[in-house]
């Protein structure tokens, strides 16, 4: 297996088209293209690496998974109410459906769902207490209590939030959300800049891969029902509107982030950790997808097989 990362870590070293960085996050935009990572965390305990695997980034998106996962365990099935499960079939930051849907977000992968989520959370409570419950759960399932906020990507997309803040005043004229849009933004935005590295993310998902079972404490996490759910939205709509073709190459549940990394659950497995900043159109990693389509093939873990 480390023969495996390695071989990967050494091909998309030479790849010279390596997708843009994003850049509507002032601060994402100084992150060096060419670096790369790739982790495996496997459920019997092996750990595998393989380029600048300890170097913590912005995993942004990717944290939707985890406040999906403090959603539920707080109020269950209710959280449905206000975010749906159905792929978008439009960008992550798009605003389109809300118009026709009565302000509830298609999915909670979606900027517009993630924020819905948030309020959720928030249960009356202070950005600082959210963020700390956030914190304290990421860090108790990467067994790693390094894990922080980058405060200066929360600031910089706080300064740059008229996209956001836009999805999140038209849920609340909805009805949809409960709490104050600025502080529902910030909050969403320093969940956003949590800096972790392949190593930690890997990690943090083998939950996912593991029925709901954290390894390797063997505390449980989440039931295998919840388990098995939260992997079947990060396969139908982790990728946004590339969701699809994630599916097709990749055959894995995962969920993407504009700072280039991928979390990937191959169930019973392990859990798969990317990071190559350079994103395609569609927001999701270049070569990260590559990476993840190599692992598959040389591995047999999609859950389609072969
Ligand atoms: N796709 C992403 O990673 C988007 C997250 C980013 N924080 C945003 O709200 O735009």
């Amino acid at each position: 297996m480390q023969e495996l990362l390695n071989e990967i870590a050494e091909a998309m070293a030479t790849k010279t088209e390596r997708g843009k960085v994003a850049d509507y996050i002032p601060e994402l935009a100084h992150v060096d293209p060419n670096r790369f990572a790739i982790s495996l965390a496997t459920v019997n305990g092996e750990r595998y690496s393989a380029g600048c695997a300890a170097a913590p980034f912005s995993i942004q998106s990717i944290s939707k998974v985890f406040t999906l996962t403090i959603a539920l365990g707080k109020m269950g099935d209710a959280l449905w109410a206000n975010v749906g499960r159905e792929p978008s079939g439009d960008p992550f930051n798009s605003i389109v459906q809300l118009e026709h849907e009565g302000g509830k977000p298609r999915n909670p992968f979606i900027n517009a769902g993630a924020i819905a989520v948030v309020d959720a959370i928030m249960m009356g409570h202070e950005p600082k207490e959210t963020l700390a419950e956030l914190l304290n759960f990421v860090r108790y399932i990467a067994d790693d209590e390094s894990i922080c906020f980058d405060h200066t990507v929360a600031a910089s997309e706080m300064a740059h939030r008229d996209r956001n803040a836009s999805l999140a005043h038209f849920m609340k004229a909805f009805g949809r959300l409960r709490h104050d849009v600025d502080k529902v933004l910030g909050t969403y935005f320093h969940q956003c800049a949590i800096a972790m590295s392949c190593e930690q993310l890997a990690h943090a998902g083998l939950f996912l891969a593991s029925d709901g079972v954290n390894q390797p404490s063997n505390i449980r996490v989440v039931s295998p029902q919840r388990a098995r759910r939260i992997n079947s939205l990060m396969m139908m709509c982790g990728h946004y509107d590339a969701s699809g073709e994630f599916a097709f190459r990749v055959g894995l549940p995962g969920k993407s982030g504009v700072g280039g990394g991928i979390l990937a659950i191959a169930p019973g497995q392990g859990a798969i950790a990317v990071w190559s900043p350079g994103l395609d159109e569609y927001g999701n990693s270049l070569l990260g997808t590559e990476a993840l389509e190599m692992f598959v093939q040389r591995t047999g873990w999609s859950v389609f097989g072969h």
